[in-house]
């Protein structure tokens, strides 16, 4: 196993950096940079191989097995200065033995040591990524092993379904003492009831890990760019007085209450001859089709002409004054628009309610096959075949794809695609 290292906080000025060294040479490592080692932790001078002083840093040592990675673990906690890094990198890049950490290897090494199982390494690329609250306590979640804990409580009742199962192959049919598949059809729908909730809760969690979609629609001019501006707090839009000033879509990125949402502002939409214009349109079009929450602005509500489901709100526009009981807004003196948010807000926060451990498509689709297995297995249940070792062979395919949830199994070509996303240093 090659001992590795990097910089493990972000590059660039700061008042401190830490550079990390793990695997079998890390203590070595440690040594020859700073002499003698804290048992856990103290100041060092840290030196080059001339013993030319590079650093007074802290330095902190964890035993193989009580590290982040499982192995042995130097960090040099050194001032946040580029000249400094860069020569502590290179003075340990010139230690045999020694290389600089791939992409997420540290985090690999974590997995490969069972310090973390695959469901927490997501959670903790999506931990790093998080910029709101809501993603952050997401993401938090799932760190802290939650998918993994709902795993063990279905492989569980799994193991104990197939058990009794298998129990009746070795009893001629007379001879099986009690009848056992009540039990074993009471622990399967149990499981797949909750497996079912969970791949439910996938589409909205993903909402909140990579955002929230809300567009803005409404005929040309009732002010659809200028209240994206006021949103925004900043000119993201061109707004006139010429109908069908905007084309393309524009997006503004915001944090509604720890929510994450994209704001998008669309084209007027009209009849037009105009070729542009029209393609805009047909994006506008598309886009509030796609979003989580349309917010359709009108001047009168008697010019209310489309129909975009029951995620839209209808709001009046320009209504400076707040003549509109309750639902006008105006882009243009901000009155209403705290109200508006407040509103979206609420929407998409209701949304939220069913987010429970399984967050990615990966999950979706490992939770569907396993309901698929468990239908199979329910079903020959139920038509009392005495099939029993292809109802087990089934709850098997049903438990090895909830394993796969937290990579016990065929996993191996998603952990590349997994650590490619990490930062260099985790
Ligand atoms: N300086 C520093 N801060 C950090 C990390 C790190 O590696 N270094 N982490 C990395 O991402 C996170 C913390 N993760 C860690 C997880 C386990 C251990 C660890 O050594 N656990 C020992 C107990 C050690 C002790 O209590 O002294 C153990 O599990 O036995 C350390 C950091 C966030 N903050
Ligand atoms: N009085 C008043 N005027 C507004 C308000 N919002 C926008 N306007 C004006 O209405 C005109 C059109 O505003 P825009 O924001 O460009 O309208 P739009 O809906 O984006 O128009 P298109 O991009 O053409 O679809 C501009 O002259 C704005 O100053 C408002 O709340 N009150
Ligand atoms: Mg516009």
């Amino acid at each position: 196993m090659d001992t590795i290292y990097a910089l493990a906080t972000a590059s660039g000025k700061a008042g401190v950096a830490v550079v990390r060294v793990s695997g079998p040479l890390a203590f070595e490592a440690g040594r020859r940079m700073s002499g003698d080692l804290p048992k856990s932790r103290g100041v060092r001078r840290i030196v080059d191989g001339q013993g030319d002083l590079i650093d007074e840093a802290l330095v902190l040592v964890f035993e193989p097995g009580k590290s982040f990675t499982g192995e042995a673990v130097v960090e040099f906690q050194l001032h946040g200065s580029p000249a400094i890094v860069a020569t502590v990198l290179r003075e340990l890049s010139e230690i045999d033995g020694l290389r600089h950490a791939e992409a997420g290897e540290f985090t690999r090494r974590a997995l490969e040591n069972g310090k973390l199982d695959l469901a927490q390494v997501e959670g903790l690329a999506d931990l790093i990524e998080a910029e709101t609250e809501a993603q952050r306590k997401q993401a938090l979640r799932v760190f802290q092993g939650a998918l993994g804990t709902k795993v063990e409580s279905w492989r569980e009742r799994l193991v104990r379904a197939a058990a009794l199962v298998e129990a009746t192959i070795d009893f001629v049919d007379e001879d099986v003492p009690v009848d056992v598949m009540p039990e074993v059809r009471e622990l399967l729908t149990s499981v797949r009831d909750e497996m079912q909730v969970e791949a439910d809760g996938v589409r909205v969690a993903e909402r909140i890990r990579d955002g929230f979609e809300v567009a803005i629609v409404g005929a040309p001019n009732v002010g659809k760019s200028t209240l994206l501006n006021r949103l925004a707090g900043r000119q993201a839009a061109i707004t006139s007085d010429i109908a069908g000033t905007t084309r393309d879509v524009i997006e503004v990125r915001m944090d509604l209450g720890g929510l994450p949402v994209t704001i998008l502002d669309t084209a007027g939409l009209r009849e037009t001859d105009d070729v542009v214009e029209s393609l805009g349109i047909g994006i506008a079009k598309q886009r509030a089709a796609a979003a989580d929450m349309v917010v359709y602005m009108v001047v009168d509500p008697s010019e209310v002409e489309h129909d975009f489901g029951s995620d839209s709100l209808i709001v009046i526009a320009k209504d400076d004054d707040q003549l509109a009981d309750g639902v006008g807004i105006s882009g243009k003196t901000g009155a209403g628009v705290d109200r508006l948010v407040s509103v979206i807000e609420e929407r998409l926060r209701s949304k939220t309610a069913r987010i429970g451990v399984a967050m990615r498509e990966r999950h979706r689709i490992a939770l569907l096959k396993g309901c698929d297995a468990l239908d199979l297995a329910m079903g020959l249940v139920d038509t009392q075949t005495g099939l029993a070792d292809l109802i087990a062979e089934e709850i098997r395919t049903a438990a090895r794809a909830t394993e796969s949830l937290v990579g016990r199994v065929d996993v191996e070509d998603l952990l590349d695609v997994i650590f490619s996303s990490f930062c260099i240093g985790k």
